[in-house]
C-alpha cells in the first residue's frame, strides 16, 4: 500500500471574489509553541484543493503577533476569541493541555458565516470538501471516534474491548452496564452553523457541565447528542484507524488526514514512537510536508517579515530536531 494522497483538484483557490464567503473552514490556535505549522499546512491543502471557502482562525490572546503575521501572510482571517475557562474540579484531562480547547467553544460566535467547518491544527484536506457545505441542516455532522487507544483507558469501553467501529467484535453486555454508549465522534473535524444562541448555550451549559478527559470533545458530543449525525471517515481519518480497524479504512480514498496519534503532528514527527514506523503513516507524514514546503501555494497577499518566520520556526524543539537530522524546517520565502 503506497497512496499517494495528493488530491484530485490541484488548481489554487479563487480567493479573489467581491462577495463576503457566508461559509468558512475555521480552525483553532492557542499558544506561542509550534502549532502554528500546522495552520500554515492547513490553509496551503486548502489551497491546493482548490477551495471556495476561506479559512478563518480563531485564535486565543497568547498567540504571538509574529506567528499571526505569518498566518495573516498565508491567507488566513484572524478572529481572536476570548478563552473560556471550565468550572473547576479534579479531573485529569487525557492531555494536560486539552483545557484549553474548550476556548474552540467560541466559534459559534462567528455569526457573519452561516455556516463552518471546523478543522483542527493538526489536519490535512488532501482533496476538495467544499460538498461538506451543502450538507442539509439541523444535524451535527462528525466522524466517529475509536476507542482502542491508551487514552481511553479510563473509560469502560476501553476496558471491556468495546469500540463503536467494530461493535460486534466485542458486543456491549447491556445486562450488566445498561444501553451502550451514544455514538461518540471525534471533535477534531465537524460541521455546524454558528449561530449566537447556540453559542450562549454550549458556554451555559458548560458552566454546569463537570470537565471530563476529553474536555470539549466530551462536551459537545453530550451537548449535540440528538443532532449528531456520522459521516464517513474519509473527512476525518483519526490515524489509529489505520492500525486499530484496517478493515475500515480505504486510504486511497481519504480526503482530510487528523494527525492526533501520539507521536505523529508532521512538524514534530521523529518515527521513535509506537506505530509511528509505519510505511503508511510515513507517506502520511511526507505529504503534509510536501504541501507545507510548496511555495507556489503561498498565498501572497500580505508581505510578512522574513525574521517572523525564522524566529518562530527557531524555537527550542525545532532547533533539537534539525540537529538531530530527523527534519527539516524550511523558512517560508517573502509574500510578493
Ligand atoms: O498548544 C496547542 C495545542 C493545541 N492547539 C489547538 O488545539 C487543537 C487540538 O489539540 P491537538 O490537536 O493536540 O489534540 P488531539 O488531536 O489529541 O485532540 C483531540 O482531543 C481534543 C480534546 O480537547 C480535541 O477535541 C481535538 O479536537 C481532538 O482531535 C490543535 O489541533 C490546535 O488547533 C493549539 O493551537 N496549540
Ligand atoms: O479522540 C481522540 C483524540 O483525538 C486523541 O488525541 C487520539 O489520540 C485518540 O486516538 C482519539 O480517539
Amino acid at each position: 500500500m503506497a497512496p499517494e494522497l495528493a488530491g484530485k483538484m490541484t488548481a489554487k483557490a479563487a480567493v479573489a471574489t467581491s462577495k463576503p464567503a457566508t461559509k468558512a473552514f475555521v480552525t483553532f490556535l492557542a499558544g506561542d509553541g509550534d502549532y502554528w505549522m500546522g495552520v500554515v499546512g492547513l490553509a496551503k491543502g486548502l489551497r491546493k484543493a482548490g477551495s471556495a471557502y476561506p479559512l478563518v482562525l480563531a485564535v486565543l490572546p497568547d498567540v504571538p503577533e509574529s506567528h499571526r503575521r505569518i498566518l495573516v501572510s498565508q491567507g488566513c482571517i484572524i478572529r481572536e476569541i476570548v478563552p473560556v475557562c471550565p468550572p473547576e474540579n479534579q479531573t485529569q484531562f487525557a492531555m494536560a493541555y486539552y483545557v484549553i480547547n474548550y476556548s474552540k467553544l467560541r466559534i459559534w460566535e462567528f455569526v457573519e458565516y452561516e455556516r463552518m467547518v471546523y478543522l483542527d491544527a493538526d489536519i490535512q484536506v488532501f482533496d476538495n470538501i467544499d460538498e461538506l457545505f451543502d450538507l442539509p441542516k439541523g444535524h451535527f455532522y462528525a466522524v466517529m471516534d475509536c476507542f482502542c487507544e491508551k487514552t481511553w483507558s479510563h473509560t469502560p469501553q476501553y476496558q471491556i474491548g468495546y469500540c463503536q467501529q467494530c461493535p460486534d467484535k466485542v458486543t456491549w453486555p447491556s445486562a450488566e452496564m445498561g444501553p451502550p454508549p451514544a455514538l461518540y465522534f471525534n471533535a477534531g473535524m465537524f460541521v455546524h452553523e454558528p449561530s449566537m444562541a447556540t453559542a450562549k448555550a454550549l458556554l451555559e451549559t458548560l458552566r454546569v457541565s463537570p470537565t471530563t478527559p476529553f474536555a470539549e470533545q466530551d462536551f459537545l458530543n453530550m451537548f449535540f447528542r440528538e443532532q449528531y449525525k456520522p459521516i464517513p471517515l474519509v473527512y476525518n481519518l483519526v490515524l489509529a484507524m489505520l492500525w486499530r480497524h484496517p478493515e475500515n479504512v480505504q486510504l486511497e480514498k481519504v480526503e482530510v488526514v487528523h494527525y492526533c496519534a501520539a507521536g505523529s503532528k508532521p512538524w514534530r514527527f521523529t518515527g521513535k514512537e509506537a506505530n509511528m514506523d509505519r510505511k503508511d503513516i510515513k507517506i502520511l507524514v511526507r505529504n503534509w510536508w510536501n504541501i507545507y514546503n510548496d511555495e507556489s501555494l503561498d498565498f501572497n497577499r500580505v508581505p510578512v517579515d522574513a525574521d517572523d518566520v525564522e524566529a518562530a520556526a527557531k524555537k527550542p524543539i525545532h532547533a533539537a530536531l534539525e540537529e538531530a537530522g530527523t527534519v527539516k524546517f524550511i523558512t517560508a520565502p517573502l509574500a510578493a
